[in-house]
């Protein structure tokens, strides 16, 4: 005998974007999005006995995301992942939650002969801001709210020394290296209650705090370790933004090596001579961490 034990189901991949046009300026912003958006709840005869009758379609999630993306505004990213998880579970009786997951893709206005331009942009990299969204039907909203993929690198200014030797370590120490990553930052928003919670917070200016903290600390911090300098940026976003209960790294190190040239000709390109390098590209390291304020220990 067989029994489902859980289920989901939506549509993915909703590509979305959006114009505001400023006829009094002249100028246009425009946001693009990916959505998806999975359904909870009494849906299992959909699957155990081929009853559609509990099938809100996935085309009927698509079209609710366009029409909600018309009557609202679509950014901050939080606010609309929140408009569409709550829709799902107030709509539909026997859907009991939702789970909506918004990329937002950059386009960043360019500056042509020194000017903001009015209505034209450019992708300025492949960093993602990324908004998962829960609602669940008498529980409240939850949102988590992430950079991905913003690749960083500093050419000096990090160390790493003191690490535990034993026989199987090769590695040695050095007080001078280069660091880069690819930040993936995650911050967990306190529960909401309702939409209407969500008003008070300005969940764009958490996002530029938590970027902003990312980049100072990497630049400034006189790195011990990916670990050490990570957690400082996790205090710095706990300190800035009051609503969020728990910060989340996963910093990726992209190792770069030094090349031993001394065979041709005893060119010297290792330790202070070093210029040459071969980035890595596998294996990495990859170092995770959640930082939560401080009380009785949360369990991971
Ligand atoms: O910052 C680092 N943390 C580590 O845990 C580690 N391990 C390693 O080989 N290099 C590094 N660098």
């Amino acid at each position: 005998m067989s029994q489902l034990s859980s289920a989901r189901y939506g549509k993915d991949n909703v590509r979305l974007y959006k114009v505001d046009r400023d006829e009094n300026a002249g100028t246009q912003s425009v946001v693009e999005q990916t959505v998806c958006c999975l359904l909870e709840g009494d849906i299992d005869t959909s699957f155990t006995r081929a009853d559609n009758s509990v099938v809100v379609a996935t085309d009927t999630q698509k079209q609710t995301i366009y029409i909600l993306a018309k009557q609202n505004p679509i950014s901050p990213p939080e606010k609309f992942a929140a408009v569409i998880s709550n829709h799902m579970v107030s709509t539909y009786p026997h859907i009991h939650a939702a789970h909506v997951k918004i990329i937002q893709h950059r386009w960043t206005r360019m500056t042509i002969d020194g000017k903001p331009h009015p209505h034209s942009f450019y992708r300025d990299g492949e960093e993602i801001r990324v908004v998962e969204s829960v609602a669940r039907e008498n529980e409240g909203i939850s949102i988590r709210s992430k950079i991905e993929k913003l690749l960083v690198l500093k050419s000096t200014g990090s160390a790493f020394y003191g690490f535990h030797r034993d026989e199987y370590t090769q590695l040695p120490e050095t007080w001078d290296r280069i660091l880069s990553t690819e930040v993936e930052a995650g911050w967990q928003w306190k529960l909401f209650k309702s939409l209407s919670d969500l008003n008070s917070i300005d969940f764009d200016g958490a996002w530029k705090a938590a970027r902003d903290i990312t980049m100072k600390t990497f630049a400034t911090d006189n790195s011990a370790s990916v670990q050490n300098t990570m957690y400082k940026m996790c205090e710095q976003i706990l300190a800035a933004v009051p609503a969020v209960e728990a910060v989340d790294y996963s910093l990726p190190n992209k190792h770069y090596f030094e090349i031993d040239l001394s065979w041709h000709k005893g060119l010297k390109n290792t330790g202070k001579d070093a210029t040459v390098y071969a980035p890595q590209s596998n294996p990495n390291g990859l170092i995770q961490c959640t930082v939560t304020r401080k009380g009785p220990k949360a369990k991971l």
